[in-house]
């Protein structure tokens, strides 16, 4: 076995299956991430992506065979809520969660990420405070500590809940639709702390889930491409994102252009011409 590649594995996941309703949602899915990898993963509404990540974080187990490891934990032999610990998934049903506490201040979201709470139950400490502190420093929303959440504008609200994700220091980071609903200026400013986070020494692995492929930025080094639960490829960003893979990917012919090692693409004609 080639042992120093088992321990760079951050996530493995081999002839994955899962079926519901007799619709095939992951259809033989494999994939291999590496510790210094960030991987983006695209694909359409209803492509699968949702049920990939919660086959990572064991909320969903595959239909027969396959196997999935995280972190070096193969499933089924591990104690999944234990591992959970060390993986950060922040999506917008996070926002919706804290609507039920509009009282909490910034700081006080951020300190539950400790115990992956919504509300804060259990003892801080000095430290936990120190720690919070830096993450809202590094976030740039240090000034809005003590503002309660529900007041944050939707991008600081997005970070301090990417803050809060790292307050328990995670392994692995799943960044779903991070830049959904934020202006442009915003959205721009979010890209800069998630390359400043990819950039720290012992940062997690980042799963960045888009629809918009300008936000891969630099950092992000490869791109999972799924449609109907297969995936259409994998692996280094720069083959992988390819005209005739996003075609396949998105089922409408698109031209893609690189600027600043960032890709854009551009629609070429209007769905009636849509590929099947
Ligand atoms: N528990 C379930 N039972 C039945 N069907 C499901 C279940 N979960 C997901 N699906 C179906 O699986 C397909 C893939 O859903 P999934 O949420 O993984 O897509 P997605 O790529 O994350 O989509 P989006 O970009 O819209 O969030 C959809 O057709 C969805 O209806």
């Amino acid at each position: 076995m080639d042992q120093t590649k088992t321990s760079n594995n951050v996530i493995s996941l081999k002839n994955i299956n899962w079926k519901r309703n007799g619709n095939q949602i992951l259809n033989g899915v494999s994939w291999e991430v590496q510790t210094g990898e960030h991987w983006a993963l695209l694909g359409l509404n209803g492509s699968g992506k949702t049920s990939l990540l919660k086959m990572i974080t064991g909320y969903q187990w595959p239909n027969s065979g396959g196997e999935v490891s995280v972190l070096g934990n193969i499933f089924g032999k591990t104690n999944i809520p234990e591992l959970r610990k060390s993986i950060g998934w922040v999506s917008s049903s996070l926002d919706q969660e804290y609507q039920s506490r509009p009282n909490d201040t910034a700081l006080e979201v951020v300190l539950s990420g400790k115990f992956a709470s919504i509300g804060l139950y259990e003892e801080i400490t000095e430290n936990d405070i120190k720690k919070a502190n830096k993450l809202l420093e590094q976030f740039r929303i240090k000034h809005l500590s003590n503002q309660f959440i529900q007041s944050l504008s939707q991008g600081e609200k997005r970070k301090a809940m990417i803050a809060r994700a790292l307050m328990s220091s995670p392994r692995l980071l799943i960044l779903d639709e991070p830049c959904n609903g934020l202006d442009i200026y915003s959205k721009e400013e979010l890209l800069t702390t998630i390359e400043d986070l990819t950039a720290a020494p012992n940062g997690p692995t980042i799963l960045y889930v888009t629809h918009h492929i300008e936000e891969i930025v630099p950092s992000i080094t490869h791109a999972l491409l799924i449609n109907s639960g297969n995936v259409i490829a994998k692996g280094d960003k720069k083959n992988t994102l390819t005209e005739s893979l996003l075609e396949k990917t998105f089922r409408v012919p698109i031209t893609l252009e690189w600027d600043n090692d960032r890709p854009w693409i551009r629609i070429k004609s209007m769905l009636a011409t849509v590929k099947n």
